[in-house]
């Protein structure tokens, strides 16, 4: 059941114009900054928004094709999962999943039957006689993913499905969609099943996302939009390991220099020159980046002698200090060629005992072995 998207449609200056597969069987993550596109592309994929030109087709089947041929929301074989879990407030939660299968015609007690199912498979069956009013955020979430699968949709659409949960509720909602969303691959490489409600083991599946997490929990391949264009695409643990925009290489964790490929690394537009080891396909002179992470930056006191091996060399002003999980993570103020500062790993004794605080002037050195050049996108 793969989905094929062709897409272009323009909303006022903003043109959206993209052309992918999703493999059956496959989810595939959309990223991007604000305004690139993504909610524009699922809504002409569920069919909330006719585009100006398209062919979309799930499975061979023709979902819209511009002008003329537009299958109604209702009737695409889609399951829509959104951020916010939109309940029916009056209905409990067993009927708020029976709500699909029941408005595709099925008897009263079977669908009842398959929602109780399907909110066992979602981890909720003691939830089945509740209203949405009595529900938590990761609770009712549980429901509506629930109610996303029991129509048996071909292709799911994720749009953001965590954002709106808190931090301890959000992991127990990621694993039980990477149980849903795996289980569909587990069917598709022929493995056994155990007994599916709706055995259509070959769904595949789109997220819009912009947690990094999600990205390799959830996704096979990833696409980066870029006001309306596709600016990477890729198998999703190659792209955030090796992005080739800033946007995706902040979503990544990643330090990013543009610049043009050098044979042993990279020159910066500020004239600055990063020692790196550049990948097989980058071409000196050709546009390249430059990447590196945070951990690999080690944070000297400003004027600190460097050491012999090739390293690179910067010296800036602390601009930021926040904690990022077990360490603290240290910005600088735009130095070194990176867009949005360098970032730099530290833990909370090396603070301390550097005296950082923001504005100190600190010595950052990377080895060139860290540094992997690569091209732009
Ligand atoms: N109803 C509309 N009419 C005109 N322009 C619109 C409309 N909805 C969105 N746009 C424009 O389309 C562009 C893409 O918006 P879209 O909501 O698809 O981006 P997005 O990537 O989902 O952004 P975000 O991450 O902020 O949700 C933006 O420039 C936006 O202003």
């Amino acid at each position: 059941m793969s989905l094929h998207v062709d897409v272009a449609v323009t909303r006022g200056r903003f043109t959206l114009d993209v052309t992918f597969d999703v493999p059956a069987g496959s989810v595939l993550a959309v990223l991007g900054p604000n305004g690139s596109g993504k909610s524009t592309l699922l809504q002409c994929l569920a069919g909330l928004l006719v585009p100006d030109s398209a062919a979309v087709t799930l499975d061979g089947r023709t979902l819209t094709r511009a002008p003329g041929v537009q299958v109604p929301v209702h009737d695409r074989g889609i399951g829509l999962l959104a951020q916010d879990p939109l309940l029916l407030p009056h209905l409990t939660a067993v009927e708020n999943v029976a709500f699909g299968p029941r408005s595709q015609g099925v008897r009263p007690s079977r669908a009842r039957a398959q929602a109780r199912e399907w909110l066992r498979r979602a981890d909720a069956a003691e939830l089945t006689g509740r209203r949405p009013a009595q529900l938590s955020g990761g609770q009712a979430q549980r429901v509506a993913i629930a109610r996303a699968l029991a129509g048996g949709p071909r292709a799911l659409l994720l749009d953001e499905p965590l954002s709106a949960l808190d931090v301890d509720a959000a992991p127990a909602i990621r694993g039980l969609l990477r149980r849903v969303l795996r289980r569909t691959q587990s069917a598709h490489s022929g493995e056994s099943g155990d007994g599916e409600v709706v055995p259509d083991g070959e769904r595949c599946a789109v997220l819009v996302t912009h947690d990094p997490l999600d990205v390799l929990a959830l996704a096979d391949d990833v696409v980066v939009l870029d006001a309306g264009r596709i600016a990477e695409r890729g198998p999703a643990k190659e792209v955030l390991a090796a992005p080739r925009t800033a946007f995706t290489a902040r979503i990544a964790g990643l330090n990013l220099v543009p610049g043009v490929a050098a044979a042993d690394g990279l020159h910066a537009p500020n004239g600055r020159f990063v020692a790196g080891v550049p990948s097989g396909d980058c071409l000196p002179g050709e546009p390249a980046v430059a990447v590196f992470a945070p951990g690999a930056v080690a944070v000297h006191p400003a004027g600190a002698p460097h050491t012999g091996s090739p390293r690179n060399v910067v010296d800036a002003r602390v601009a930021s200090l926040e904690p990022h999980g077990a360490v603290i993570r240290l910005r600088t103020a735009g130095d070194g060629g990176a867009e949005t500062g360098i970032a730099a790993d530290l833990t909370p004794a090396s603070v301390a005992e550097l005296g950082l605080e923001p504005g100190s002037a600190v010595r950052l050195e990377v080895k060139a072995a860290s540094v992997a050049v690569h091209p732009a996108a």
